[in-house]
């Protein structure tokens, strides 16, 4: 089992979650075996017209895919191990099944057991698990079962591992992290730390918006991912692994190693 499980959560989607994911596993690696998973995903990116053919794949999962670190003379994850749930439709997770016949609604006994059992076979392999939460904290997933119970099945309360926080730098961003920091607490799982991740344009006042949330946040700042303005996402995703992984480092040489370690108490 792992020595850590982290469970990646942020204020919103599109918040810098998977950065944030390959960061930690591209740094966390240098110390042991670290492994991404993305339990549900929803979106499937296609080639266009015009582009060169790949098989359609899901950006998240690919990204965690790339920087996970096996452990030496371990065989390098699949596709269906990372992403064991990867959905049609760039939508809520409930939804897109909905749309795909899928009967979530009605029983998540099915779906948590293949997720859990996903999660499980990863967590035996690594020193770190890192798992990418969908959306924000509360996004539903099935009957009885949202992202905030996936959470506590992956690092359940007195675990070694928890939570870390993407804020998302826009405004807004201050609310949408208290209520999450106070959900996290009430669901009663270690907040482990919180990353601020930048988008295209610097939100005013950036400074003394972080100093309100280093302030209020019940947990240290790991670090500040800024905009990586020349960086080719899509054609690394498509193409080139090794390009993600070098996007994954420059991303993780903001995050501070020393913090992090010790929120992991390692
Ligand atoms: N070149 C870049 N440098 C830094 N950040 C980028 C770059 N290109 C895109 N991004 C950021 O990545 C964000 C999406 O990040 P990410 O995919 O990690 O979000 P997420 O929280 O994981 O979303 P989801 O809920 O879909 O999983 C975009 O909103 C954008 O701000
Ligand atoms: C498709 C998207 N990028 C995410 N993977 C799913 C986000 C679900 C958000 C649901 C919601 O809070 O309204
Ligand atoms: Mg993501």
């Amino acid at each position: 089992m792992p020595e850590s499980t982290i469970f990646i959560t942020g204020t919103d989607t599109e918040v810098g979650k998977t950065w944030v994911s390959a960061a930690l596993l591209q740094l966390l690696g240098r110390h042991g075996a670290a492994l991404g998973c993305k339990p549900v995903s929803a979106g499937q990116t296609h080639p266009q017209p015009g582009e060169a053919p790949f098989a359609p794949f899901n950006e998240d999962v690919r990204w965690l895919q790339a920087c996970s670190v096996p452990a030496v003379g371990d065989a390098p994850l699949l596709d269906a191990q990372v992403g064991p749930i990867q959905l049609d439709e760039p939508c809520a997770p409930h939804i897109a099944a909905a749309r795909q016949g899928l009967s979530w609604d009605q029983d998540a006994a099915p779906l948590r057991s293949t997720v859990l059992g996903a999660v499980e076979a990863l967590a035996a392999r690594s020193r770190w698990l890192v798992v990418e939460g969908v959306g924000g904290w509360a996004v539903p997933l099935a009957q009885g079962w949202d992202s905030a119970a996936l959470a506590r099945d992956v690092c359940p309360p007195g675990s070694t591992g928890g939570v870390v926080l993407v804020v998302g730098l826009r405004l807004g961003c201050l609310n949408h992290a208290l209520l999450t920091a106070q959900a996290v607490a009430a669901s009663g799982l270690r907040l482990l730390g919180w990353v601020a991740k930048s988008g295209p344009q610097p939100m005013a006042h950036e400074a003394e918006n972080l100093a309100t949330l280093d302030a209020l946040l019940p947990a240290p700042r790991l670090g500040h991912i800024p905009w990586l303005g020349d960086a080719d996402v899509g054609h690394a995703l498509r193409y080139d692994a090794a390009a993600l992984r070098a996007l994954a480092m420059r991303a993780a040489s903001h995050l501070d190693q020393a913090r992090l370690l010790r929120a992991l108490g390692s």
